[in-house]
């Protein structure tokens, strides 16, 4: 059926590249199906195709496929009644019909229950790949849509920064003071503890704000990865290079780089990033010709730097070059005074997040979230209080709505008695003096000059 239109599509078409775009055609006609398939694939998209709606559902499951090219008559089912299953486990996923002249209602129907289009076998294949190009920019736009609100939805200013002690206060004080400057600011912290939110309120309240906020996890790469993601790539400088890409440090001109976990950062890359912080001139992978960045840099750590780079494991040059402006964040258990206003923001958050009126909050549940010790800081108090959210089935949080770790912890601590309190010399006598009653407590009582019943209660309070 495509034989007659080969020919135009290859020369016209084959230079147009879209790399990383994924396509499946589902038809059980072998013959049009490769070359549907090998038409497409000049175009630079790469194909997968399958028989059958089983084997077509398999795929979509193994592979990240953007859009499908799915041929209404199947042996094992009917590409319209594929449409509702297909949108239904992967909703992102576009669905182009191939239909038969004569059952044209039918994939009318089908858009109306996701499908993108269908086109006309026979009729339409010059609308093939201006169709495809389509169905492919619909689902790039969505991305960008949904990246876009990520953002939105995530941007941080000083305002929004929770907590009244005064050392979260002096954190944000300082914070805001160099906010309005150009200089490299070096956050320290615990795991946890808001460092890239401190980042973005920084970026938020500076004269850089209409440009990018640029942020990179150094642990989460290779050395090879993260080198290509910061400074970029010439095409062809490495294998898998198919074309030039721009790195971060590029993305950052006019704005702010965060790099976060710089500790974990290899010592190669210091030495770049510090030639690159003096000069402000960096090579991309594969280029000789200098490029040039003008951004802010807001590193992050929770290693002590300092330590790290008496034992050489971090660059000293670097750190010394790091750290002009150190903001250090408090761990959470140092704040216990900011875990109610904490809270009560994340039930808030998480209420509304699943559509339900905002959640009370039970004094015990927070008392028992203070005598906890937060080794994973206010990441680890938003958690629990999203689970609680959604296991609780009143309308207030309460100690049932807690992972029992914390309320084992809390156990712990009440039978742990310090060694200087009044209660730990009293259970201490009590046991001595039961020991010498052999066991008898009437006679440990008269002893101990108390009442049966009080010697009793002792007994069970200290665990005896
Ligand atoms: N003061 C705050 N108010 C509200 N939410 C906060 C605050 N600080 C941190 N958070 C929330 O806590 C979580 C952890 O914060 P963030 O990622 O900034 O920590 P981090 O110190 O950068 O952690 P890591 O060292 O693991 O990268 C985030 O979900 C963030 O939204």
């Amino acid at each position: 059926m495509f034989d007659r239109i080969i020919p135009e599509f290859v020369v016209v078409l084959q230079h147009k590249k879209h790399p990383l775009k994924q396509l499946l055609i589902i038809d059980d006609e072998e013959k049009h199906r490769s070359l549907l398939a090998r038409i497409i694939r000049s175009e630079g998209y790469e194909v997968f195709e399958a028989g059958d709606c089983e084997s077509g559902l398999k795929k979509l499951a193994q592979k990240a496929i953007n859009v499908i090219l799915c041929d209404v008559k199947l042996p094992d089912g009917n590409g319209i009644d594929l449409v509702p299953k297909i949108k239904e486990r992967f909703p992102d996923v576009e669905i182009i019909l191939l239909t038969a002249f004569g059952n044209i209602s039918d994939s009318v129907q089908a858009m109306k229950d996701g499908a993108f289009d269908y086109i006309v076998k026979g009729n339409d294949n010059d609308k093939i790949i201006p169709l495809l190009s389509r169905a492919f920019e619909k689902v790039e736009l969505r991305k960008r849509v949904r990246d876009l609100e990520k953002r939105v939805g995530k941007k941080y200013t000083f305002d929004s920064i929770i907590g009244n002690s005064p050392s979260i206060l002096k954190a944000i004080e300082l914070a805001r003071k160099v906010s309005t400057t150009d200089a490299t600011v070096l956050l320290t912290g615990e795991t946890g503890t808001g460092k890239e939110v401190f980042a973005e309120a920084i970026h938020f309240a500076s004269g850089r704000s209409n440009n990018s906020f640029v942020a990179l996890n150094c642990s989460a790469f290779s050395k090879e990865i993260l080198e290509s993601e910061l400074f970029g790539h010439k095409q062809g400088s490495f294998t898998g290079a198919i074309k030039d890409q721009k790195g971060l440090i590029e993305e950052a001109n006019g704005g702010t780089l965060f790099l976060d976990e710089i500790g974990e950062m290899p010592l190669e890359l210091q030495a770049k990033l510090l030639r690159l912080l003096e000069t402000s001139e960096y090579l991309k992978i594969g280029d000789t010709k200098p490029s040039h960045s003008n951004f802010r840099l807001i590193a992050a750590t929770n290693r002590d730097l300092k330590k790290e780079s008496e034992e050489q494991h971090f660059r000293s040059d670097l750190y010394f070059r790091l750290n002009v402006f150190q903001v250090e964040l408090p761990s959470l258990n140092s704040r216990v005074k900011d875990i109610k206003p904490l809270t009560k923001h994340f039930v808030e958050q998480f209420s509304a997040k699943s559509n339900r009126k905002t959640l009370g909050i039970d004094e015990g549940f927070l008392e028992k979230l203070s005598l906890y010790s937060w080794p994973g800081n206010i990441r680890e108090l938003k958690n629990i209080v999203e689970r609680a959210v959604i296991l609780a089935e009143m309308n207030t949080l309460t100690i049932d709505d807690l992972p029992p770790e914390i309320q084992f912890i809390q156990e712990q601590k009440n039978n742990t008695l310090s060694a200087f309190s009044m209660a730990s010399v009293e259970k201490l006598h009590i046991q001595k003096v039961l020991n010498h009653a052999k066991g008898n407590k009437a006679e440990a009582a008269r002893l101990l000059e108390i009442g049966i019943a009080t010697l009793y209660r002792k007994i069970e309070e200290y665990k005896l």
